[in-house]
């Protein structure tokens, strides 16, 4: 009897089993460009079902990838046969992705309970534009919560507007959540809302900003992508839309944009996780963004918000040329970048995206810029690896506020210098 409850409990087990049990976290470090060309092989083993969260790029950059049970012997193999340094930063993925659905499913019991909404945690796509939507009821005069589209799924594409005046006034679009992986950009984004209007009126500098510019605020750019990673895979990065005549699904929304399309750090793969689709603005979020902002036609500052690395960048990605705004940018980035490290320290890297990470083609920003939005940025915000897209819901918090400091910067600069 006890051998059929043994089997019994074996086998609920592996069907029970989490997607990432026993996946581990590998943080190789890379000393020059023969290693980098080394893991590019690792990166186009064909079946090796690793997934690569930071790509090879430069020897300033560690590489980081999830390696499944079965394949952590042949990379170790790998990596060592070729003297390349790494350590586990993870070491059982499913671990932290079980502590993230705890969290959630107790903080959503606070939630009913108390009828508050929770910063400090990770929340579902209802539960963000349900509070876009509080945002907006309570502070009628100042914000409301538009609707510029659809996904591919049908769920709505909601911006919250800040606004104290009439008409296309100068504004600003900060993005967040395009890639649906990056949890904490959209906690930082609805944590920057609720910030917005509690500071209206008493802080001088969000004051003048608003009295002066708009600010459109996206929390979540890709929402079909979002549900996905909270229901099915929780390291989903694209959109859900299919492409005839492949078993693959989506597009990378940050290859998308009309700008270098199609060129270098893209794909033409629908199964990459960098495939930029069948033509610029394929995907009904990307186009409905860019519809947008080209209606109203009055745009200064284009942010897009990512994690992770701890990185504020600025064109171009699609080519390591120096933007003609290549000094002015990076000026103000240095700046924010240090008003972000005042809080807790948080070191960033500030730089033009080709050369800080790699080439990268059809990029939000490099759009923005390249239609004349010249305070084009995008962040990375936190960690460097250590938890990567799992970072920890207590991180929240510190995360959003650092940044916040560091917009303020960008945006303030932005209403200082008209053009
Ligand atoms: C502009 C690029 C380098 C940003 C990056 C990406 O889209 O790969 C995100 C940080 S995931
Ligand atoms: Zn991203």
């Amino acid at each position: 009897m006890r051998w059929i409850v043994f089997f019994g409990a074996l086998i609920g087990s592996i069907y029970c089993k989490g997607k990432f049990s026993g996946h581990q976290v590998f943080q190789i470090k890379v000393w020059d460009v023969n290693q980098i060309r080394k893991l590019k092989e690792l990166v186009n083993t064909k079946n090796s079902k690793l997934n690569f969260w930071k790509v090879p790029a430069t020897t300033e950059r560690s590489v980081d990838v999830v390696v499944p049970p079965a394949s952590l012997k042949l990379v170790k193999s790998f990596l060592e046969s070729h003297g390349l340094e790494y350590s586990v930063s993870i070491k059982n993925l499913q671990d932290l992705l079980d502590k993230e659905v705890k969290e959630m499913k107790n903080n959503r019991r606070k939630e009913r309970s108390n009828g508050n909404f929770n910063y400090g945690a990770y929340h579902t796509l209802e539960e963000i534009y349900q509070e876009m939507g509080r945002i907006a009821s309570e502070y009628p005069q100042l914000v409301c919560r538009l609707q510029i589209g659809l996904s591919f799924e049908k769920r709505p594409l909601y911006v919250l507007k800040f606004s104290t005046g009439e008409g296309k006034r100068p504004a600003i679009w900060l993005n967040a959540g395009i890639h649906s992986r990056e949890w904490v950009t959209q906690a930082t984004a609805i944590w920057i809302a609720r910030k917005i209007v509690s500071d209206f009126g008493i802080e001088p500098n969000i004051t003048s900003i608003l009295d002066e510019m708009d600010i459109f605020l996206m929390p979540v750019a890709n929402p079909d992508g979002y549900v996905y990673s909270q229901t099915k895979d929780r390291l989903w990065r694209k959109t859900r839309s299919t492409t005839p005549g492949s078993h693959c699904v989506g597009v990378d929304p940050n290859r998308n944009w009309d700008a270098g399309f199609y060129g270098k750090g893209s794909s033409d793969d629908p199964c990459s996780d960098l495939y930029h689709g069948p033509k610029p603005h394929s995907e009904v979020e990307v186009k409905s963004v860019m519809d947008f902002i080209k209606s109203h036609g009055n745009f200064k500052s284009f942010i897009d918000i990512h994690s992770y690395s701890q990185l504020l960048m600025f064109p171009y990605g699609y080519t390591c040329t120096k933007a003609r705004d290549f000094d002015e940018l990076y000026k103000v980035g240095k700046e924010a970048a240090n008003a972000l490290k005042s809080l807790f320290g948080t070191k960033y890297k500030v730089g033009a995206i080709c050369p800080t990470v790699y080439q990268a083609s059809g990029s939000s920003i490099d759009w923005a810029y390249e239609n004349g939005i010249k305070y084009a940025f995008t962040f990375e915000l936190r960690d460097t690896g250590l938890y990567g897209f799992f970072l920890p819901a207590n991180q929240i918090l510190p995360t959003a506020q650092e940044t916040w400091l560091a917009l303020q910067v960008i945006v303030k600069h932005v209403k200082d210098h008209p053009y």
